[in-house]
């Protein structure tokens, strides 16, 4: 089944002078309950939007953006957004726990929202740092406290905009695995935009290629490479260095030799 289908989303944004500008262009995508998707695109083409648009932050100028069989037009409730920044996702007056809590606080009261919240950073390995602010943690545990805020809501899906592009290369590695172990326990619906092609490759069931602006879905790859994956070794299979071939060539806009 279908959780989240983007039908021929088109997104203009006005201009100062002359017609609104195009950024997307009758874009079709359907992501299955459980499955993992990555969307690459060369840079500026509106990956980024089209996340948003997915997540009920942005308006589709025609088209429609349907979340478990409803159109959405606001956020939904199945659906948690990760930001790229989260240095400013994250507040700095409250501590690790409050932060986590936040997402559930409205609903649950503060008392239960720090239980909620405690169980939520074991689990993406902070078990013990309640009491830390995220000013005094690295940034790869940052990044981890904004991932367990957004599975404090028990959400369906994850809609991430390159959630681990500020880290260095290793911590990159370490939340890539959580991320999988999370998608795998949880058995979320996650659509991830990303820059790496690497990191769509180890990750995703499905890879969504869009054309520079305005974009449209250029290929839809299956990955088909068997889980469990891992990092380290998975980056190694001969099905894996195929498939960042290809992409990388139509990536730079490169013919096959
Ligand atoms: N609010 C806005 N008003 C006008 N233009 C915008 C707005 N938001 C984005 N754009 C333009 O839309 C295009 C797509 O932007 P978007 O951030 O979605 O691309 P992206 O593929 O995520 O970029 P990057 O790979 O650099 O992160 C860009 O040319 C951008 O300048």
């Amino acid at each position: 089944m279908d959780f989240l289908e983007l039908n021929a989303v088109t997104k203009d944004f006005p201009s100062r002078s002359g017609p609104p500008a195009r950024v997307m262009d009758g874009v079709s995508l359907a992501v299955r309950q459980g499955e993992f998707m990555a969307v690459l695109g060369p840079s500026g083409c509106g990956k980024s939007t089209l996340l948003q648009m997915a997540a009920g932050l942005l308006p589709v100028s025609a088209g429609e953006v349907r979340i478990a069989g409803r159109r959405i037009s606001a956020p939904p409730p199945e659906a948690v957004y990760v930001f790229q920044q989260y240095t400013r996702s994250l507040l700095p007056w409250r501590n690790v726990r409050d932060n986590v809590g936040f997402a559930v606080e409205h609903r649950l009261g503060r008392r239960r929202a720090r239980d909620v919240a405690e169980v939520q950073l074991g689990q993406v390995g902070l078990a013990g740092f309640g009491d830390h602010f995220p000013w005094q943690l690295s940034g790869g545990m940052q990044q981890r406290v904004a991932i367990a805020r957004a599975l404090a809501a028990e959400p369906a899906m994850l809609l991430m905009d390159e959630p681990f592009s500020a880290v260095d290369a290793l911590t990159r590695l370490d939340l890539q695995a959580l991320i999988l172990d999370i998608w795998t326990r949880r058995q979320l619906t996650v659509l991830l935009v990303t820059h790496d092609v690497e990191e769509a490759i180890t990750l995703a069931d499905r890879i969504a290629v869009l054309t520079q602006r305005p974009a449209s879905v250029a290929q839809l790859l299956e990955v088909g490479i068997a889980r469990p994956r891992d990092p380290v070794t998975t980056r190694e299979l001969p099905r894996f260095l195929q498939l960042r071939h290809q992409l990388l060539n139509t990536l730079l806009a490169r013919h096959e030799a």
